[in-house]
């Protein structure tokens, strides 16, 4: 299945809670004004691409033409169509809907006053509504959309950090399941020796993968871990060494001391290193995702994000505030658990799953 069917298919949480609530609102506010536009004719569906730029005011105004002899003879202009005057009242309402899809206040204010700049006062249908908003969410996502950055330099260090059961063991399975598959040469640390299963479960991916995972005893130090799996990736001039870590936010400064001892340790065999540090972040947690990149922005010097589980949550909108405040590239997003729910981040794509768009 093309990822995008499949990316809309999953996010179908989040589309379908601002796609109903975008119908619900016009509908609320459009009756009396329905019937006074009986003929009213629909703007041609293909007419403003679903996520390009924001159709301008004139595309709406054409909407409201008599419709077409033939729509009126046989009764079918669009005048169906719901439509309801963009007023203070209504952006309200739009604010309130995405904040409820976990974008945060501050963008979905940002959102919803740009989405409404020189239209107020015009009547629009949800359709009209749904591809203003999807333009807007695509043009805050292009600037952080950057896959993540290969270099020609051997062994690429690519540290993965977030906290526990945000997906880092998957994430991390399935981009060296990518990259192998890509013709890269790739070792896997598993550096998280402080859960067996997260161990176990990097070997069982390494294994189906092709790839070799370096392990340590339970409970023993991931630097040193770390340091072999640099000794091994130099050794066996390794195109790509990603390290896990453990995630325990419990103890944060315990946390900070390991990620910061790992760093130490592999920059004594790379001072450049590490090449990239990922940050996995959970969708399902909302808003919280936001918390986490603050705290890791401490802890680690970030330099990416994956958001996993953008299936099965209603929480899809928190990526657009994550974009907007953070501005940090968004690499990848999973949305699901095979190897292949890992895909670049396309946010037109996003733009029009999330909003439940049609795109063809
Ligand atoms: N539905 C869905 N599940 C996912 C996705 N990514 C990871 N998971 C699942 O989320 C759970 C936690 O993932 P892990 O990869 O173990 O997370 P972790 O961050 O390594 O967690 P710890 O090992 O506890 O530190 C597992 O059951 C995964 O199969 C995704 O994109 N979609």
């Amino acid at each position: 299945m093309a990822f995008f069917s499949k990316l809309k298919e999953r996010l179908f949480k989040s589309s379908s809670k601002l796609d109903e609530g975008l119908e619900a609102i016009v509908e609320e506010g459009s009756p009396a004004e329905a019937s006074s536009l009986p003929t009213a004719e629909a703007p041609p569906v293909t007419d403003a691409a679903p996520a390009g730029p924001a159709a301008p005011a004139q595309d709406i105004e054409t909407a409201e033409k008599p419709a077409g002899l033939l729509g009126r003879l046989v009764g079918r202009g669009s005048g169906s169509e719901q439509r309801r005057t963009l007023d203070d009242d209504m952006l309200e309402q739009l604010e309130e809907l995405l904040i409820a899809a976990d974008m945060g206040v501050d963008t979905a204010l940002r959102v919803t006053a740009n989405m409404a700049e020189g239209r107020l006062g015009k009547k629009l249908s949800a359709r009209e509504i749904k591809e203003l908003l999807a333009a807007e969410v695509a043009r805050v996502m292009e600037q952080v959309a950057k896959p993540m950055p290969i270099y020609a330099h051997r062994p690429q260090v690519v540290l993965v950090v977030g906290v526990n059961g945000s997906g880092k063991t998957t994430t991390i399975g399935k981009l060296a399941s990518q990259f192998k598959a890509a013709g890269k040469n790739v070792v896997i640390a598993a550096g998280d020796t402080f859960r067996a299963a997260a161990v176990e479960q990097l070997q069982v991916w390494g294994e189906r993968a092709g790839v070799p995972v370096l392990t340590a005893p339970e409970g023993s130090d991931p630097a040193s871990l770390a340091y072999d799996a640099m000794t091994q990736a130099q050794a066996d001039g390794a195109d790509l060494l990603l390290i896990d870590t453990a995630g325990r936010l419990q103890n944060r400064a315990d946390l900070m001391e390991e990620l910061s001892k790992i760093i130490r340790v592999i920059r004594k065999k790379d001072e450049t290193a590490p090449h990239n540090t990922l940050l996995v972040l959970d969708a399902t947690t909302g808003q919280n995702a936001l918390n986490q990149v603050e705290i890791f922005q401490k802890l680690a010097d970030v330099s990416g994000l994956v958001m996993t589980k953008l299936d099965g949550t209603a929480k899809g909108g928190v990526l657009v505030a994550l974009a907007d405040k953070f501005a940090l590239p968004i690499h990848a997003i999973g949305v699901g658990e095979q190897i292949d729910d890992l895909a670049p981040f396309d946010p037109e794509e996003f733009a029009a799953a999330l909003t439940g768009l049609d795109q063809s």
